[in-house]
C-alpha cells in the first residue's frame, strides 16, 4: 500500500501566477480528466517565497491557496541551477528577473551569461545547468505530497527559440541539440523537470489505488 494521499478529485486549483507555467501543468494534467481553476482566475494572493529551498515554497504556495480556497491545490517552485554559479539563480530564478515593473528574462539570462563568464574566464569552460522543479499537492486540512524532478543540460549563448518561457532559450537539455525555447511542448513535456516530478505525482497520488 502506498502511504500517500490520493487525489480524488474533481477539482484543484493551479497554484500559480506564471502563464507559462499554468499552460505546461494544465497540458500535464489533461490525461486525468481534472478540472482545474488558477490561483490567478481565483484572484488568489501570490504569497511572499520566505522558503530557502523549492520544496518550502512550493509548499508554502499550495497550502495558502488549498486553504484560502478549501480545494486541493497545486503548486510549482522552480528554477534554474547553474553548477558554475553553486546553483544560482536557484530559487531565486523569477527574482532574478524582476524589474520592479514586471520580469525581464532577456536580462535575467545575460545577467547568468555574465556571472557564468566571470567564473569562467571566458565564453568556455563549464557550462552545465539544471532546471530544478518541487510540485506541492496541498489540502485545505494542510496535508502536503511534494515531488522533485530534475533535467540537466548545458546553457548556450545567444538563446534560441520562442517557444516556452523563463530561461528556456538559452538551456539545451542533455542528449539533445535543441534548446527548450526551440521544442514542442510535447518534446519538452517528455523530459522537462516538472514532467519528471508529475511523473512521480501521478503515481503516488493519481494512479489506480488497486495497482498500488
Ligand atoms: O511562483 P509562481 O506563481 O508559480 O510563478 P513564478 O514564475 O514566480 O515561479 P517560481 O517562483 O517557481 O520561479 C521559477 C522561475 O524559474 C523559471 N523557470 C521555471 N521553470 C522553467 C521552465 O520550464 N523553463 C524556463 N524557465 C523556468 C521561471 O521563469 C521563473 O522565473
Ligand atoms: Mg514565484
Amino acid at each position: 500500500m502506498s502511504s500517500h494521499r490520493r487525489f480524488t478529485g474533481p477539482k484543484i486549483i493551479v497554484a500559480s501566477h506564471n502563464e507559462g507555467k499554468v499552460r505546461e501543468i494544465r497540458d500535464l494534467l489533461a490525461p486525468f480528466g481534472v478540472e482545474t481553476v488558477s490561483a490567478a482566475e481565483l484572484d488568489l494572493p501570490e504569497p511572499e517565497e520566505t522558503g530557502t529551498t523549492f520544496r518550502a515554497n512550493a509548499e508554502l504556495k499550495a497550502l495558502a491557496a488549498a486553504t484560502a480556497a478549501g480545494l486541493p491545490a497545486l503548486s510549482d517552485d522552480s528554477g534554474l541551477a547553474v553548477d558554475g554559479l553553486d546553483g544560482a539563480p536557484g530559487i531565486y530564478s523569477a527574482r532574478w528577473a524582476e524589474t520592479g515593473e514586471g520580469r525581464d528574462f532577456a536580462a535575467a539570462m545575460q545577467r547568468v551569461e555574465k556571472d557564468l563568464c566571470a567564473v569562467n574566464g571566458g565564453p568556455n569552460g563549464n557550462r552545465a545547468a539544471k532546471f530544478v522543479c518541487a510540485l506541492t499537492l496541498a489540502w485545505p486540512d494542510s496535508h502536503v505530497e511534494t515531488f522533485q524532478g530534475e533535467v540537466t543540460g548545458t546553457l548556450v549563448w545567444p538563446g534560441r527559440g520562442t517557444q516556452g518561457f523563463g530561461y528556456d532559450p538559452i538551456f539545451e537539455p542533455d542528449g539533445h541539440r535543441l534548446t527548450f525555447g526551440e521544442m514542442d511542448p510535447a518534446a519538452k513535456h517528455a523530459i522537462s523537470h516538472r514532467a519528471d516530478a508529475f511523473a512521480q505525482l501521478i503515481e503516488a497520488c493519481f494512479g489506480d489505488p488497486a495497482a498500488s
